[in-house]
């Protein structure tokens, strides 16, 4: 597999690559997990006297939120309790000479790595090796470290490349989301085993279903995802009303594939009792999905007897993996759904996934605590790439410089 920072001694030159992309507003960076979970490896390295030099990416290109790293630096700081250093370049003469400077227990922040050419192109990790990023850096480290589990679906060069020409490791977010998220496929759970699936995104949320199968007993289903399924079930729900734009593209592309998992896995798949609106008064109303009503509003929540229903299945589950929100959460009316499945699982004596970048955000809006759950993950697409059984570019050159290492002490 890949080293971790077990094997790792002390006093070191490290690069480690973290993933701080964040939410941007009015280019105001916000502050969120993604900061507070990484500073605890960056944390560990500084107590081991190594000088730190990290890397990570905001945004992309043309989009508003492709700003500097300079605020990502002062909240890092702030999580680490450690000042964080910050050089506006990312591998020209200025952060040679910044990185040259350091200190053991220092830390030094590079500029958004998608600031370099080299960066962004997908490539083979060879190419990216060869790149003058990963060849003018490499030598000013003893290694390379990658913390960043939730960038790793992508083949850069801050990913990719340096495991190639530098020992490397695996950082404790890496681990930890490594061995969560891919636990469906490499664990044995004593009793039946349930997934959660809701949200926007009805391509993710099939993709993953197709992939996972017999692994799994129960599919409890919600948000836009479960209101597609039900327009499948014969249900006049699933189709934009109101000015959404949520529903009718979704369904040209995915009515095939629904209408398939609906009929081969009918005595698995659970969909919504009922549904949640906003009334005339503005306030939560909900209705049974059989009722035979005009439905001209959008519809935003799973409704409460969904809830109870859903929490019947959870609380005789082993394990429990959830992929996207069953409702606008949000909105604190329509967080019904979310939320209460969400309370049921900390409070079942389970094994516990909940991933997807905007469900693990309701975790932190509703105060939930984390340590309920057997794992939070910070990431989106790595997150259902990992579901999906697919590799990730990033976690496999990892595992080709262990590989490397071991064969060259061998010879
Ligand atoms: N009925 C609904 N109508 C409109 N939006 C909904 C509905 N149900 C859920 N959502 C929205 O879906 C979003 C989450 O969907 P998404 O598929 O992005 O989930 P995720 O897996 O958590 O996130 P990501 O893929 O971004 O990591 C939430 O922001 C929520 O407001
Ligand atoms: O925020 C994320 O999900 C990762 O950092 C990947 O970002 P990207 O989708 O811009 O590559």
């Amino acid at each position: 597999m890949f080293k971790t920072l077990d094997e790792l001694g002390s006093g070191n030159r490290v690069l480690v690559r973290l993933d701080l992309n964040s939410p941007v507003e009015d280019g105001i960076v916000k502050d969120n997990r993604r900061f507070a979970r990484h500073a605890r490896t960056v944390r560990e390295l500084v107590e081991d006297g190594h000088r730190v030099v990290v890397m990570a990416h905001q945004g992309r290109p043309g989009r508003d939120s492709f700003v500097s790293l300079d605020q990502h630096a002062d909240l890092l700081a702030e999580y680490v309790e450690t000042p964080v250093g910050f050089v506006d370049d990312v591998h020209g003469d200025e952060a040679v000479d910044a990185i040259r400077g350091l200190d053991a227990g220092e830390i030094l922040l590079l500029e958004n790595v998608r600031m370099s050419d080299d960066e962004l192109p997908e490539k083979p990790a060879e190419e990216h090796a060869d790149s003058e990023f990963v060849q003018t850096l490499a030598p000013e480290f003893d290694c390379y470290i990658n913390d960043a589990y939730s960038a790793a679906h992508r083949s850069h060069a801050s990913l990719v490349g340096f495991p190639l020409v530098l020992p490397a490791y695996a950082g404790r977010v890496m681990e930890a989301e490594y061995e969560a998220n891919t636990s469906i496929a490499s664990r044995e759970f004593d009793g039946q085993v349930t997934m959660v699936l809701g949200g926007a995104k009805a391509t993710d949320v099939i993709d993953v279903m197709s992939a996972l199968d017999e692994a799994i007993d129960h599919y409890l289903l919600g948000g836009i995802v479960g209101e597609l399924f039900l327009r499948a079930a014969g249900y006049d729900v699933g189709y934009d009303v109101g000015g959404t734009e949520l529903y009718d593209h979704q369904w040209e592309q995915n009515e095939e594939r629904i209408r398939e998992l609906l009929a081969e896995r009918s005595d698995r798949i659970t969909l919504p009792f009922d549904l949640a609106y906003e009334d005339a008064a503005d306030e939560r109303a909900e209705f049974p999905v059989t009722d035979d009503v005009e439905k001209d509003f959008p519809l935003l929540d799973v409704g409460s007897t969904t809830v109870e229903r859903y929490g019947e299945v959870i609380e005789d589950s082993a394990a429990v993996f959830v992929k996207g929100a069953l409702g606008v959460f949000e909105d604190e009316r329509f967080s019904t759904g979310t939320v209460g499945v969400l309370e049921t699982i900390a409070t079942t004596d389970c094994f516990s996934v909940i991933g997807g970048g905007d469900t693990s955000r309701a975790i932190e809006l509703y105060g939930l605590d984390e340590e309920y759950f057997s794992h939070v993950s910070i990431a989106g697409g790595a997150y259902v790439r990992a579901l999906t059984g697919q590799s990730l570019p990033g976690v496999d050159a990892l595992t080709r410089s262990c590989e490397r290492v071991e064969s060259s002490v061998d010879q």
